[in-house]
């Protein structure tokens, strides 16, 4: 999948501007911004859930995608089964094996409704994953997940990954937790900020300043800032966003200091 220069205006505000990526097979790529940053707006755009105002979104023809939504509201009388719930609008799906795939075998018969938070998050994962797509979307598949299980999650992620050799796009808030299961990150506040391996954009200048390390003393070669909605107030934004397209994992895809976008 690729997305050139897409953006989205909704009531004269432009939530997203000059997105262009590309996503190769296999590959886990991790989104990661701060609230309102526009990170599932992007998703439902590469998705075909919304029209960019402007720029394009290129898939394969009969794409398999898997899609894992931020949240889902469950209402407490709903006395459907996790089983039933995997099979909702899918033919013939495995229940068994989908929920092996995510180390919870037990939950067939159990009530949607009783499910804690890791365990939603788990019947979540092993739906979006239930038709083997081969780009597998996921919004923050580790909310409502206690510190401990998140780690977890990311693993079972790139273990689907490794089983169904699809792609994973995923959108998070912590880098350190998918640092280990990530490919490539790519750091969003309204347009692409800084993109690259985990490491590299760990240490990026306009990673920190998202992200609010206040430890880390640097200093900032980058040529705007936000304001406190994310929009870029610098009108000296020289940076050239065409240059937002994530070359293919395995060419040297650095986003140290002044290469960000
Ligand atoms: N249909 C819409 N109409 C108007 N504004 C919208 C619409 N959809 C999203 N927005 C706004 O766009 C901004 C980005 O929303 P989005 O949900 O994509 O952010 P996010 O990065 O996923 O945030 P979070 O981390 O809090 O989930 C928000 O300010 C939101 O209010």
């Amino acid at each position: 999948m690729r997305a050139h220069n897409l953006g989205l205006e909704i009531a004269g505000r432009q939530l997203l501007h000059d997105i262009s990526l590309a996503l190769e097979p296999a590959e886990i790529v991790t989104v990661i911004g701060p609230n309102g940053a526009g990170k599932t707006t992007l998703l439902r755009l590469l998705l075909g859930l919304s029209k960019p105002t402007s720029g394009t979104v290129e898939r394969i023809p009969g794409l398999r995608l898997g899609y894992m939504p931020q949240r889902l509201q469950i209402d407490a009388t709903m006395p459907m089964t996790v089983g039933r719930f995997l099979q909702l609008g899918i033919e013939g799906v495995p229940v068994e094996k989908a929920l092996a795939r995510v180390a919870a075998p037990h939950l067939a018969s159990a009530r949607l409704a009783d499910l804690s938070g890791g365990e939603m998050q788990r019947v979540l994962l092993a739906r979006a994953a239930a038709r083997r797509p081969q780009l597998l979307v996921l919004d923050e598949p580790t909310q409502g997940v206690d510190v401990g299980g998140q780690s977890e999650v990311y693993q079972l992620i790139a273990q689907l990954r490794d089983e169904l050799r699809c792609g994973v796009l995923l959108v998070s808030h912590d880098l350190h937790l998918v640092m280990a299961a990530t490919d490539r990150v790519l750091c969003l506040n309204q347009h692409i900020c800084c993109h690259g391996h985990p490491e590299q954009v760990s240490k990026d200048p306009v990673y920190l300043e998202m992200f609010g390390d206040k430890l880390a003393l640097y200093t900032h070669h980058h040529n705007h800032h936000h304001d406190l909605s994310g929009e870029v107030v610098d009108e000296h934004c020289t940076h050239d966003h065409a240059h937002a397209v994530t070359p293919p994992p395995s060419s040297s895809n650095t986003s140290g200091s002044g290469n960000h976008q």
